[in-house]
This record gives C-alpha cells, sequence and structure tokens, in this order.
C-alpha cells in the first residue's frame, strides 16, 4: 500500500468497459452459440502500490477484463488508463507498462527456464549483463535455479508456472498483471510467489492486479478485491470490509454420519435454512443462534447421528454467496475455493 505520505496515485483506471464475443453459427454439427457480454460495463481503480485482486468464478469476465486492460484484446467500447497512459488507443505501450502472466505457457514451452527469464528480460529492454543478474535474482529467489538448465515442456505443472512466474517478474515493470499465477503449485511454492510478489511492492512499489478464484489465497494477499460475476463488478472492497457485508454471522457446518435426525423438532427447524449438500449442512447464524445450534448438535441423540461439525466466521466465500454470485458448483461454476 502507499506510504501515508506520498500521494496516492491511479496505476489503473477503467471505465465503463464493453467487451461482446461475436455469436458463432452453428456448422457440420457444431451447435451455434449465442453471443456472450464477457465484460459489460466494468469500472475500477486500482491504487499504485497496491495488489487488487479480480475475484469470480468460471466465466465470470476475469481473464476477457485482464486481456483488455493489458492491451491484447480491444474493448467494444469504454476507457483503460494504465499509469497515465491510454490503452486502448495505443495498446502497444503496454509492453512497457506491465508484465502480463497469462493462463497458458505455450510462448516460453520450448525454452530452458534460465533462457526464458533471461529472454524476457532482454525483450524488456535489458542488456545482457543486466538480463543475466535479473535472471539469477529471480531463479534463487523462487528456488528454480536447480531447473535452471530444463525445458519448460519438461517440467511438472507446477514448476511449469512457476518459472513462468519468473518470467514474469524479471525486468521491472511497475504493474504486474498475474492471471492465476500460483495453478498446480505447491504451498511451499505459493509462499515463495507471494513473498516475490510481496517483495517487489514493497521495494519498488509494484501493483499488481491478480485474477484469482482461490479466496483464501485472495484473503492472504489482497489488499482490495473485485468480486466480478457475468461481466459486471458487484463489490469492491478490502477483505474485511466486504466481510463486514455479511455482518456478524458465523458459518455453521454440520456433517451427519449417515441422515440428518430430522425427527428431532430442533434439527428439523435447523434444516430450514441450511445449505444441503450430501451429508453435509451449511448454516449461516448470528452467533448466539449458532451457540444454541452448536449446544443442540453436541448432545443427545442429534450428537449420536453427528459425524463433524465446524464454526468458522465469514469468509470471502460467503460474502461471495451473499453478494448474490453464483453459488460455488453451480452454474458450472467450480468450487470458489480451488486449493
Ligand atoms: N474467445 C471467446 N469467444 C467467445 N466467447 C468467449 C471467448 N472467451 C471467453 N468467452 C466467454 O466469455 C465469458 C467470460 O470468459 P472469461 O474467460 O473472461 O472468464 P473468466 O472469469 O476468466 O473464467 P475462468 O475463471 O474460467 O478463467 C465466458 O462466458 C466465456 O465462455
Amino acid at each position: 500500500m502507499a506510504s501515508a505520505t506520498a500521494p496516492i496515485r491511479t496505476a489503473v483506471r477503467v471505465e465503463d468497459l464493453v467487451k461482446t464475443y461475436a455469436p458463432v453459427r452453428a456448422r457440420r454439427g457444431a451447435p451455434a452459440a449465442p453471443a456472450v457480454r464477457a465484460t459489460d460495463g466494468v469500472c475500477l481503480r486500482v491504487r499504485q502500490g497496491e495488489i487488487f485482486g479480480l475475484l469470480g468464478p468460471n466465466g465470470a469476465g476475469k481473464s476477457t477484463l485482464v486481456r483488455q486492460l493489458t492491451g491484447l484484446l480491444r474493448p467494444d467500447s469504454g476507457a483503460v488508463e494504465v499509469l497515465g497512459h491510454d490503452l486502448v488507443r495505443h495498446p502497444e505501450r503496454a509492453a512497457r507498462l506491465l508484465a502480463y502472466l497469462g493462463q497458458e505457457s505455450t510462448a516460453l514451452d520450448e525454452l530452458s527456464v534460465s533462457l526464458a527469464a533471461e529472454t524476457t528480460a532482454r525483450l524488456r529492454g535489458m542488456d545482457t549483463a543486466a538480463a543475466r543478474a535479473a535472471r539469477d535474482e529471480v531463479l534463487a529467489e523462487l528456488e528454480l535455479t536447480q531447473l535452471a538448465a530444463r525445458p519448460l515442456k519438461r517440467l511438472s505443472g507446477g514448476q511449469r508456472r512457476l518459472a513462468c512466474v519468473a518470467a514474469a517478474l524479471v525486468g521491472d515493470r511497475p504493474l504486474l498483471v498475474l492471471d492465476e499465477p500460483t495453478t498446480g503449485m505447491d504451498p511451499h511454492a505459493r509462499r515463495a510467489v507471494w513473498a516475490a510478489v510481496d517483495r517487489r511492492r514493497a521495494e519498488r512499489g509494484v501493483t499488481v492486479l491478480l485474477v484469482t478464484h482461490n479466496v483464501i489465497e485472495a484473503e492472504t494477499v489482497l489488499d482490495r478485491v473485485a468480486v466480478l460475476d457475468r461481466g459486471r463488478v458487484i463489490a469492491c472492497d478490502t477483505p474485511g470490509g466486504l466481510k463486514a457485508t455479511v455482518g456478524d454471522e458465523v458459518r455453521l457446518e454440520l456433517v451427519w454420519r449417515e441422515r440428518a435426525p430430522v425427527e428431532i423438532p430442533e434439527v428439523a427447524a435447523l434444516a430450514a435454512g441450511a445449505a444441503v449438500t450430501g451429508r453435509r449442512w451449511t448454516l449461516r447464524l448470528p452467533p448466539a443462534a449458532a451457540r444454541e445450534a452448536v449446544a443442540l448438535v453436541t448432545t443427545g441423540e442429534a450428537f449420536a447421528a453427528l459425524d463433524d461439525f465446524r464454526l468458522a466466521t465469514p469468509s470471502l466465500e460467503d460474502v461471495y454467496v451473499a453478494l448474490g454470485g453464483r453459488a460455488a458448483g453451480q452454474d458450472g461454476a467450480e468450487g470458489l475455493v480451488k486449493a
């Protein structure tokens, strides 16, 4: 975040951004696809030095939005300004202003880890010596030195992703746009990525725009988050501010052994407010009601039928559901908590 004395500058300004993908006509057995309004009037402001998240289920429009922000996809209408530059009129300026890590790595796959980082640094204007120094630094930082000689296509999925992150981080761009950077990584690698990102923000005031499904990760690394659903921003705040929108409700999860003992009237009463998935009930309750419910299910007949229970304060996922976004697992959306 910007220091208390420095003026807060806007790194990214997005105004009323619209992109509709054209419909596809039916051809040789392939069904027709209707037009999709993938971004539908998106407005955003990202401050300089901020780690800003775009959160939302599959198909919400996150990648479409970032591809417009990075000059790779022309919007139908609306404005995109990065560090004062109009990227709709001058998309070619994006390469100087930002590093973009997309979901695919195909362009680098033939290169070794070392060459991928060095070539990217050279493409970003560093001379050979500086590019090699930046390469060595980032490979050490992400613990990739041992894999330096290996071509990306011969790495595991998580290792390949880490090598792509390394390439994105070289060259000192003031804005990092990272689309699901930690997909497939183990917790150790994830931590290394977040530490590297945070270091650049702290030492160089780098701004980070991060696309994620992963609510848990979002809660721990983001300063602010915009929740996107069906091409629209349905909320934008700090993780804490968003959580406050669900008030002080707590989440109670009950897992029954075989079936819920709904013949017990108090259990039947709980059922009315529960989201049921198989043997699991999820309830959102004020703290006092949650305490009562816990007392009920941890005594007598109800307890005998109970396999497990968990009481949790609201998460961003609760916020997301409360905001009316498509709940995890519905409409083809994957679970929001994707480890
Ligand atoms: N090239 C394309 N042509 C037509 N429709 C597309 C195209 N790319 C994306 N879409 C559609 O636009 C909508 C937004 O897609 P987008 O990839 O931006 O979502 P997303 O939030 O990034 O999803 P995910 O989390 O799965 O990456 C979806 O309905 C998708 O099917």
